[in-house]
């Protein structure tokens, strides 16, 4: 059972256009437009129930479109619990190209007061005491994922107290924000880390953008080795890397042509926390649900059997790295 927690969940807006890039004209008409309830977590609890996982989602709602939002996961019959907040729940704007690009457009996100922060706090303690308590064998809660951007008004010291309540539960805590939530989290010994490259790189203070595999995986291994949680890094078309620091994975499949990346991320990391396993057989999984959300034009997706399914290797590199020092 995963609980999930988005401090900063959204209403994704996505209009596919026929256009294959933006610019040449001002007004561009899509030829569909969908919304559906997002935020990061809330796109972690989603791919999981949508695989036929168990999991509770916990999230502020604000407003019309908090409202709307809290509506569309009702719809999905999946475990929420809210905590109404004062501002509306953001919109976030998704545009497919024609050429498979995705352009995100995210907005900052309804305040939240330091009454809702410890409204929320509270929330993630009852469930977690609540799924303690009254679950056993997979619906024993095993993971308290913390997803996403924090919105205005919320410190990134939220990350330790989050890490805190998980582990007071007996939960393990995984966390993928960035920025110096990602930092706050990593100081309050969050579990397992799930940045991409360039928030990994951000974290170190070095620029590991368009960085080569290896330079990627070394920081990675560095961070575990030094601070002790786990990684798994996302890198988009290069796959994922994963390294308890003693050892480093990495899974790739074939080439595809995206039709919208927005929520791919978040997917991986359902498909990663699904079923206990191997670091092997996860990272399979995560890639697979990944790439399966790329391919559909839904925010998340993990469609077992499609294309994105196909092809997927996971190799461990450990000893390639350890060569080339
Ligand atoms: O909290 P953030 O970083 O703004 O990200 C939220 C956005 O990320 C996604 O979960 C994935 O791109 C979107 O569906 C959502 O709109």
């Amino acid at each position: 059972m995963i609980v999930t927690v988005t401090l900063n969940p959204s209403l994704d807006l996505t209009y596919a256009l026929s256009e294959p890039a933006l610019g040449a004209v001002d007004v561009h008409r899509a030829v569909s437009a969908t919304v559906e309830a997002s935020g990061k977590g809330v796109n972690v609890s989603l791919t999981l129930r949508r695989a036929g996982h168990n999991t509770v989602a916990v999230l502020p709602v604000g407003g019309a479109t908090g409202r709307h939002l809290a509506e569309l996961l009702a719809a999905e019959q999946l475990a929420h619990a809210t905590v109404p907040v004062p501002g509306d729940t953001r919109i976030n704007t998704s545009l497919l190209l024609g050429s498979g690009r995705t352009i995100k457009v995210n907005g900052p996100g309804t305040e939240l007061r330091s009454g809702d922060v410890d409204r929320l706090l509270g929330e993630v303690a009852t469930v977690l005491s609540r799924l303690g308590r009254s679950a056993s064998g997979p619906d024993e809660p095993s993971w308290l994922a913390v997803c996403g951007s924090l919105p205005p008004g919320v410190a990134p010291t939220v990350m330790g107290a989050l890490v805190d309540l998980a582990h007071g539960h007996a939960v393990r805590c995984v966390a993928d924000v960035s920025g110096p939530a990602l930092g706050a989290a990593l100081a309050a010994g969050a579990d397992l880390l799930a940045p991409n490259g360039l928030e990994l790189g951000q974290l170190l203070g070095v620029d590991l953008h368009a960085a080569p595999l290896v330079d990627i995986a070394r920081a990675a291994v560095g961070v575990a080795r030094a601070e002790g949680p786990e990684l798994l890094v996302s890198l988009g078309a290069d796959g994922a890397l994963f390294t308890d620091g003693s050892s480093i994975l990495h899974g790739s499949g074939p080439v595809l042509v995206p039709v919208n990346t927005a929520g791919a991320g978040d997917a991986f990391l359902a498909g990663w926390l699904a079923v206990p396993g191997t670091s092997e057989e996860r990272m399979a999984r995560a890639l697979a649900f990944g790439r399966s959300a790329c391919l559909s034009p839904h925010t998340v997706d993990p469609h077992p059997g499609s294309q994105g399914w196909d092809g997927i290797t996971v190799t461990n590199v450990t000893q390639q790295l350890e060569e080339g020092n």
